[in-house]
């Protein structure tokens, strides 16, 4: 087959603590990144990507939304040059790609949308190109892209540890609805997020190794993981937890209001999605959601604001038949 069309879909995070600096190195000293611990949970709000074998020997993307980029800097196009690098015989054999990005994941907005976009084409070209590699292998070179690139791989509900890129699979959670939420022209950037917090909170970092091993070994008895073993919605919405929360919101008072709107609304529970601004809502049932998207609509009238009701999603990215 010449062509492959992938569905990407958006994450959110539902437990996001910063523990201090990533250490990494034969030596470990901080790399500029943070040691996380999250639970990340994929949700059916998607992009599409379609690959085309394009028989020129150059990458090429499209895509029509105005906050995405169509050169290099693309993400999509960073994860076909990689793969061009990785496996050059491959490129020589069936030459360049034409990349088609239909976007529905709203940009810039904490949801992963350019992880999973990257994801998907890693995915695609490991099946254009015939290559067989292993979700491992898909994951490792994912990883070089971005910290939340491995997880949009495999996506579903994981604990995702070092950078976000280390991850155990946790048990499904099918039956839960989510709202999100995001006003339209505010865009949040994930460095400058990660920057913020360490000005502010730098100062009370973990950063001996042997401190966060300790760290990590108690992620697995965590409040939040025994609410998902237990697959208790209720539990799992008193349990949200987004560090990034105190550095976005003091920053951008909608955002705040905006989940103070959604707390209102009596959800199963209500957070930032990672570095922001989307805020979403859990909710036990398509109806439960819609009651809350109603609330929250009749309490803030912007014409800004757009409002998703997702699902719960099993898996990262899916190779649409
Ligand atoms: C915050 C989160 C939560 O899931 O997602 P988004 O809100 O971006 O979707 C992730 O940690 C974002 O992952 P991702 O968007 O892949 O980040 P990267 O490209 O690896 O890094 C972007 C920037 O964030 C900082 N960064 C990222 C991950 C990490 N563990 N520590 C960091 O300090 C990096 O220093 C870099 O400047
Ligand atoms: N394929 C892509 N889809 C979305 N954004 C992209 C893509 N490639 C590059 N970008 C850029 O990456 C930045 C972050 O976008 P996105 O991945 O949507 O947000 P987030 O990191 O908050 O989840 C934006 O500035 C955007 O212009």
């Amino acid at each position: 087959m010449r062509s492959y069309s992938l569905i990407a879909p958006a994450k959110i995070n539902l437990y996001l603590e910063i523990l201090g600096d990533h250490l990494s190195g034969e030596i470990p000293q901080p790399d500029g990144f943070h040691e996380m611990v999250m639970v990340l949970q994929s949700v059916s709000l998607t992009d599409q990507i379609d690959l085309r074998a394009s028989g020129t020997d150059a990458i090429r993307v499209h895509c029509t939304h105005p906050q995405v980029p169509n050169d290099a800097s693309n993400l999509a196009y960073k994860a076909a040059a990689l793969m061009v690098k990785r496996f050059p015989d491959c490129f020589a054999r069936y030459g360049g790609v034409e990349i088609t990005i239909h976007k529905q994941i709203p940009v810039g907005a904490g949801l992963a949308g350019g992880s999973s976009n990257a994801a998907a084409v890693l995915v695609g070209l490991d099946l254009l190109w015939e290559l067989g590699l292993t979700r491992d292998e898909l994951q490792e070179l994912g990883a070089v892209l971005g910290s939340d690139v491995p997880f949009c791989i495999a996506g579903g509900t994981a604990l995702a540890t070092g950078r976000g890129e280390q991850l155990d699979v946790l048990p499904a959670l099918p039956n839960l609805y989510v709202v999100l939420a995001k006003y339209r022209s505010l865009s949040v950037s994930t460095a400058w997020a990660y920057t913020t917090y360490r000005q502010t909170f730098g100062d009370s970092y973990v950063r001996r190794s042997d401190d966060l091993e300790e760290r990590r070994q108690h992620v697995h008895a965590s409040p939040m993981l025994t609410a998902i073993a237990q697959r208790d919605g209720t539990k799992i919405g008193q349990r949200l937890r987004n560090d990034l929360e105190k550095v976005v919101l003091p920053e951008h008072p909608q955002v705040l209001q905006l989940r103070e709107a959604f707390q209102q609304a009596k959800p199963l529970g209500t957070m930032m999605s990672g570095s922001g601004p989307t805020v979403f809502a859990l909710a036990e049932s398509q109806t439960h959601a819609e009651q809350i998207q109603a609330q929250v609509k009749g309490a803030i009238a912007n014409s800004d604001l757009e409002f998703w009701i997702a699902k719960f999603n099993p898996s990262g990215i899916q190779i649409v038949e």
